[in-house]
């Protein structure tokens, strides 16, 4: 097989010498022959004009994976976004709208903000509409004018002025409404579900052969997003959930054997927790999804609770909203899902508060004085912080770039560092999660010094688990092979 072929139409996969492989995203002449293409008018844009290599190269790609031995191969790469030389849309052609599904995240306004000032400021879109209240909104509601004035000042606001939803994705409705308004780009922010549903309507405007452009933006305040660095709003969120520890650890030393309990985010994913926690140093013990946890016993929650007492006669603890999902449903047992099918949780917050309080009540021995804080919505609601802002920015002008430069069906993330285009395929495959056999967790673990509830046939098979996982993403020629395609 000749260098740079593309070897797998479906997912636009290209390999080059040395194990170099793209996972490339769909462009327009992909499957619409003979489109003109313009001169990217940011080329006359003073700003723009006096920056020494503005435009990107079209060969330049983003490495995934950074950390290499001399014989490894070059590995996966994605398309580095930015501007490019050519775009495929004239400004007064472009007519583009923005939709918001899925739950909250700080930035959301931001994001909102810059794809409609990026458009109309560095390509001179005036057409730009908010599709109201996430999917559904597309075929049940009427569409909320947008321009740079009425945006101003909203990324000092939480939440989104577009409203959110979930549920109630409807491809073909979707994909009709966007065609009846004669829409040609599609901005569209949200989590894993919404990147899901993002897929499927660029399969069905591809089908149609239609010139129109999605743009995913990647949200998830869990920082479950895999393959980015991290997600929109998970900064501010580490920030806030300080604010909660904080109050817990006040209230905790301020009496006798003292606990204070935090509930924090992450339905699959511990990231909030454990990135708070490291952050605090105020926390005694963190419990995640990933990590299983016991409490009665030697090596149990209750016995380390009671010891930390002892020594310091104040506790705090901070759970992930999706931990020992598995302990609660043993007692209470209830299968129920949200309208985008996500699993709905039991309060572990609770849960644990009223456990950890009838094992002492019934130990008698250690008179202990509760505190539990749930600010979960709390530090969901919040605007985004400075460095949430900037980010925010550049990941709505990488969306507007490749939109303007004709690509379709991507999402667009930093990977180590630089922002890529990356096709929802890789998106959506799997969740990112705290890996509990990697130094992050093992930092936390030695930052509280918890107990990591494992014993060592768990660590063995988790290590075998993890290492599969990190062996498929980062020698993704085993998945290729698989595929029926042989390397040089
Ligand atoms: N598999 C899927 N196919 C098509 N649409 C989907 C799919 N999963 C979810 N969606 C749609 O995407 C939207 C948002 O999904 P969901 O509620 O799961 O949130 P999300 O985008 O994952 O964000 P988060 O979990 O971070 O709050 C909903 O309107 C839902 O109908
Ligand atoms: O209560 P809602 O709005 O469904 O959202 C809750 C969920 O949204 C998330 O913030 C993101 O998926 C989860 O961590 C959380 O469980
Ligand atoms: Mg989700």
């Amino acid at each position: 097989m000749g260098s740079n072929s593309v070897i797998d139409q479906k997912h636009k996969v290209v390999v080059g010498e040395g194990g170099y492989v793209l996972e490339d995203v769909p462009h327009f002449s992909d499957y619409i022959p003979d489109l003109p293409t313009h001169s990217n008018q940011l080329q006359d844009n003073p700003a723009y004009s006096v920056v020494k290599q503005y435009f990107v190269n079209e060969d330049d790609t983003v490495t995934q994976k950074i950390v290499v031995h001399k014989k490894s191969p070059k590995g996966i790469h994605f398309r580095r976004a930015g501007p490019r030389q050519k775009v495929w849309f004239e400004s007064d052609e472009v007519h583009a709208c923005i939709v918001t599904c899925g739950g909250l995240c700080p930035g959301l306004n931001t994001v909102i903000r810059e794809i409609v000032c990026g458009l109309h400021y560095m390509y001179g879109v005036k057409k730009v509409e908010g599709i109201d209240g996430g999917y559904r909104g597309f075929y049940a509601r009427n569409t909320i004018s947008l321009n740079p004035k009425i945006v101003n000042d909203i990324h000092k606001r939480g939440g989104t002025i577009l409203g959110t939803s979930r549920g109630g994705h409807d491809t073909s409705k979707i994909v009709d409404s966007i065609q009846d308004r004669g829409i040609n780009q599609v901005y569209i922010i949200g989590g894993d579900g919404t990147q899901r549903g993002a897929s499927l309507i660029f399969e069905e405007i591809k089908r149609r052969g239609l010139k129109v452009s999605v743009a995913g933006i990647p949200k998830t305040i869990d920082n479950d997003i895999p393959v980015i660095d991290r997600s929109f709003g998970f900064d501010t969120a580490v920030e806030e959930a300080q604010r909660a520890i904080n109050a817990a650890h006040v209230e905790a030393c301020s009496i006798e054997n003292g606990i204070g309990v935090v509930k924090l985010m992450g339905r699959y994913s511990g990231f909030i927790a454990m990135y708070a926690t490291l952050a605090s140093r105020d926390v005694d013990c963190c419990l995640i999804p990933e990590s299983p946890f016991y409490l009665e016993g030697p090596g149990g929650l209750f016995e380390y609770i009671e010891k930390r007492l002892k020594e310091n006669g104040h506790l705090v603890l901070v759970i992930a909203e999706g931990a020992g999902q598995e302990l609660l449903s043993e007692s209470i047992p209830t299968e129920k899902e949200d309208a985008s099918g996500n699993k709905l949780l039991k309060d572990v917050g609770l849960w644990i508060s009223q456990k950890i309080k009838d094992h002492f009540a019934k130990l008698k021995k250690m008179a202990i004085n509760l505190k539990y804080i749930d600010p979960t919505y709390m530090i969901r609601a919040v605007p985004s912080n400075a460095s949430d802002n900037v980010y925010c920015t550049l990941l709505a002008q990488s969306a507007v770039h490749g939109a303007m430069a004709g690509y379709t069906g991507f999402t667009v993330g930093p990977v180590n560092g630089r922002h890529s285009y990356i096709p929802f395929y890789r998106i959506t495959e799997r969740q990112n999660n705290v890996v509990i056999t990697d130094r992050m967790w093992a930092r936390l673990l030695s930052s509280t010094n918890q107990p990591s509830f494992l014993s060592s046939k768990d660590v063995e098979d988790r290590r075998g688990q993890d290492c599969q996982a990190t062996d498929e993403e980062i020698f993704s020629e085993d998945i290729l092979v698989n595929k029926g395609i042989s390397f040089m």
